[in-house]
């Protein structure tokens, strides 16, 4: 059984719209007008027990949105959504005690207690057990390198230490689904890395389902094989992360070293990118690679070659871009 399915899944804002001006406040006092924003627009997908699916979109696509109404903050507009066999906005306890939200924007702990406190609460609001509290706590302060991070304030610790904290609360009540909504955003390499190791160790040992929204391809590469983008509030793609770049690239980076400086002529085999020395980037059409790439190393002395797919951010941005064009001209 899908850990989560989600069916016609809607969901519309109601915006109040401000008129310019005194006149126009004085106005809007006693008639007041609405504009509909359709941020998720009938959307069906499914994900099964232990996937780590990335869902992906550009500002203002829906996911958050989507993420609020799997974990039952928002009632959808219409249509419907089961999450581990529940109806997220009945928000039973149940269902509440077997998922956690981290939002990467949001801070869930409290700000001017040490995070030690704020785990001891949820210990007690989630009736863990001690001996499982204390295992899984130390689990957790281990994997993330912050055992000397728990008795300061969180006020205190920097943006990439907070979120060690967040997501250490988030996993205390071992969660069988987690849903991250930009779990590393503001975070510098090194704590992105730990984020990313963490939630990886963590979905080897308790294969917990994950849903991860994020604007950073690194944590996409790191984490999921199957990726959702969404656009428009409308899903665009669902499938693997592997075929999006097939799909939607049709060419490969090809990498050269010549034996000396590179030749001038490059441009007649395809787009270059970098011309450096003996060193030349140029961008390939997808099906004529081993071609181009026969005719290349009959013609030049070459000391070095890869071959490499786009990086993963230019992939999506075509995806996002394609899918605002097929939309607009709708
Ligand atoms: N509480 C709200 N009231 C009115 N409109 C809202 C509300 N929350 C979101 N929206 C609108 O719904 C749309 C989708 O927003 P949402 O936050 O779900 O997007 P997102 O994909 O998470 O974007 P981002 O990547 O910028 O976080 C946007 O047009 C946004 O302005």
């Amino acid at each position: 059984m899908p850990i989560i399915e989600v069916a016609g899944l809607t969901k519309t804002y109601r915006v109040f719209q401000k008129k310019e001006g005194l006149a126009g406040a004085l106005r809007g006092l006693y008639r007041r007008e609405y504009k509909e924003v359709k941020a998720v627009d009938r959307i069906d997908f499914k994900i099964e027990p232990g996937e780590m699916v990335a869902f992906l979109g550009p500002n203002g696509a829906g996911k958050t949105t989507t993420l609020k109404m799997l974990s039952g903050l928002v009632y959808p507009t219409s249509g419907e959504a089961s999450v581990l066999g529940y109806v997220p906005w009945q928000r039973a306890d149940a269902f509440r005690r077997q998922f956690a939200l981290v939002m990467g924007q949001k801070n869930q702990l409290w700000w001017d207690l040490p995070a030690g406190d704020s785990f001891q609460l949820h210990r007690e609001i989630y009736s863990i057990p001690q001996a499982e509290f204390d295992k899984t706590l130390a689990e957790l302060i281990d994997l993330l390198g912050v055992e000397k991070l728990t008795r300061q304030a969180v006020r205190e610790l920097s943006l990439g230490e907070r979120m060690k904290m967040e997501l250490i609360a988030a996993l205390l009540h071992g969660p069988k689904l987690l849903l991250l909504d930009e779990p590393t955003i503001g975070l510098d390499v090194v704590a992105q890395a730990a984020i990313q190791k963490c939630l990886r160790d963590y979905h080897e040992k308790r294969g917990v389902t994950m849903l991860l929204t994020s604007h950073y391809m690194r944590d996409v590469e790191a984490l999921c094989d199957r990726v959702i983008v969404i656009t428009q509030g409308s899903i665009v793609y669902d499938g693997p992360l592997a075929k999006i770049v097939e799909r939607f690239s049709e060419s490969k980076l090809v990498r050269l070293q010549f034996e000396e400086d590179a030749p001038d002529d490059l441009g007649r085999y395809g787009e270059v990118v970098r011309c450096e020395g003996p060193f030349a980037d140029v961008k390939i059409e997808r099906a004529r690679v081993a071609e181009v790439l026969g005719a290349m190393l009959n013609r030049h002395a070459i000391a070095d070659v890869s071959v490499e797919d786009p990086p993963l951010e230019e992939v999506i941005a075509k995806v996002f871009e394609e899918a605002r064009l097929a939309h607009d001209a709708a």
